[in-house]
C-alpha cells in the first residue's frame, strides 16, 4: 500500500481516532468553516432546533470525519456512522433513520456512492422528516409514509459532482475542504506528537508537514513511520536529520511525491501533449477513480498538472522539477 493511500487499514484507523481532534479547538485550519460551523450551531442551540443537513467535500484525509464528530460533540448529539457502500438496499437505510432519536447526527461518508434507490429514500427524511416507502409491486402497491426523528444529515464526498441535484440542493449547507499548508500541518504533527508522548524538533515537523500532500492525515501517518525510524535509531528526540532519512528511505521526495507521483507526472512530461484519464490509468495499472479522487487533487491544487479539455498535461513547474526540456512547448 502506498503510504499517503487513502486506504484505512484498522490499525491505522485507530491510530488516526487516538489523535482525532475533539473540539474545535483542537481542529487546525479550515478557519472560515469553523466560524460558520459555530455560528450555525450556537444558533441551532439557542432555538433548540437540529442544525441544518451539511454537506462536506474535498479530497481524502482532510478532516471531513472529524468535522462531523466535532460537531456531534458540540451539539451533544449522538452519530451514527455509515460508509454509503455499506448500504445494499433501501430497506437498509429505512431502518437506520427509524432507529434515528430527536437531535440525532447521521453521518453518510462517500455518500456520491449511494445507489440511486437508496437516495430515494433520503429527500423525504432529510426535507419531511418521513419515509415514503413502496411496498410490493405492481398494481398491488402501497406506498407507506413513516414519521422519523428530527435528525442532521451529514454527508462527506471526495466527488461533489458525482452528486444528483435533488440531493445536493437538499443539503442547507455545503463547505468545500482545502488542502493544508505547511505550518498548520506542522501544527498538527507537533500536537500529535504530544499526544503519542514523543518528541519533535520544529525542523523535523516542518519537514514532515512539507512532505505531506498538504493532508493531515498523510502527515500523521509519516508522523508514525518517521517515529519508527528515530526509535530504532535510539534517539530520543525526532529531529531533521532523522526525519529527512526516514522519509528518504519511504521514497517520499521532498515535494511530497512517491514513486506512483513520479511515474503519472514523467508519463504527462514524456507525452509533451494532454492525455486522457483512461490512458493514464492504462499506463500507470491504477484505477481511474484513484487516479481522479487520490493523486490528482493535490497536484492539480499545487500548478504540477493541469486538467484541459483534451486530458491532463504537465506543467512548466513540473518539467522544471524533473529536469526536462521540451522544446517549444511553453
Ligand atoms: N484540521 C485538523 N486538525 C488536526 N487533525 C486533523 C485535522 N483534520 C484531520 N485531522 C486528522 O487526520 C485524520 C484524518 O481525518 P478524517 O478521517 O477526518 O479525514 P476525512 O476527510 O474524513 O477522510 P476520508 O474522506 O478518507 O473519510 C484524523 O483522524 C485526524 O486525526
Amino acid at each position: 500500500m502506498r503510504i499517503v493511500e487513502i486506504e484505512k487499514v484498522s490499525i491505522e484507523e485507530s491510530y488516526e481516532k487516538s489523535l482525532r481532534p475533539k473540539n474545535f479547538d483542537e481542529y487546525i485550519g479550515q478557519e472560515q468553516i469553523k466560524k460558520n460551523l459555530k455560528v450555525f450551531i450556537e444558533a441551532a442551540k439557542k432555538r433548540s432546533e437540529t442544525i441544518d443537513h451539511i454537506l462536506f467535500f474535498g479530497p481524502p484525509g482532510l478532516g471531513k470525519t472529524t468535522l462531523a464528530n466535532i460537531i456531534a460533540n458540540e451539539m451533544n448529539a449522538n452519530i451514527k456512522t455509515i460508509a454509503a457502500p455499506m448500504l445494499e438496499k433501501s430497506g437498509d437505510l429505512a431502518a437506520i433513520l427509524t432507529n434515528l432519536e430527536d437531535g440525532d447526527i447521521l453521518f453518510i461518508d462517500e455518500i456520491h456512492r449511494l445507489k440511486s434507490t437508496i437516495e430515494e429514500v433520503l429527500y423525504s427524511a432529510m426535507e419531511d422528516f418521513r419515509l415514503d416507502i413502496v411496498i410490493g409491486s405492481g398494481p398491488a402497491a402501497q406506498s407507506i409514509k413513516i414519521d422519523i426523528a428530527k435528525f442532521t444529515l451529514i454527508g462527506a464526498t471526495t466527488r461533489a459532482g458525482m452528486l444528483s441535484n435533488p440531493l445536493r440542493d437538499r443539503f442547507g449547507m455545503s463547505f468545500r475542504l482545502n488542502f493544508y499548508n505547511e505550518e498548520e500541518l506542522s501544527l498538527i504533527i507537533k500536537l500529535a506528537s504530544k499526544k503519542l508522548n514523543t518528541n519533535i524538533d520544529n525542523d523535523a515537523a516542518v519537514e514532515i508537514a512539507k512532505r505531506s500532500r498538504g493532508t493531515p492525515r498523510i502527515a500523521l501517518r509519516l508522523l508514525k513511520r518517521v517515529r519508527d525510524f528515530a526509535e530504532v535509531e535510539n534517539k530520543k528526540v525526532i529531529d531533521k536529520q532523522i526525519a529527512d532519512f526516514a522519509l528518504d528511505q519511504l521514497g517520499i521526495n521532498e515535494y511530497g511525491f512517491d514513486e506512483l507521483d513520479i511515474r503519472f507526472l514523467t508519463l504527462l512530461a514524456e507525452a509533451k501533449k494532454p492525455l486522457g484519464l483512461s490512458t493514464i490509468s492504462a499506463a500507470l495499472s491504477e484505477d481511474v477513480d484513484t487516479i481522479e479522487e487520490v493523486i490528482e487533487p493535490f497536484l492539480i491544487a499545487n500548478g504540477y498538472i493541469e486538467k484541459t479539455p483534451k486530458g491532463r498535461m504537465a506543467t512548466r513547474k513540473t518539467y522544471e522539477i524533473l529536469n526536462f526540456a521540451p522544446a517549444g512547448l511553453f
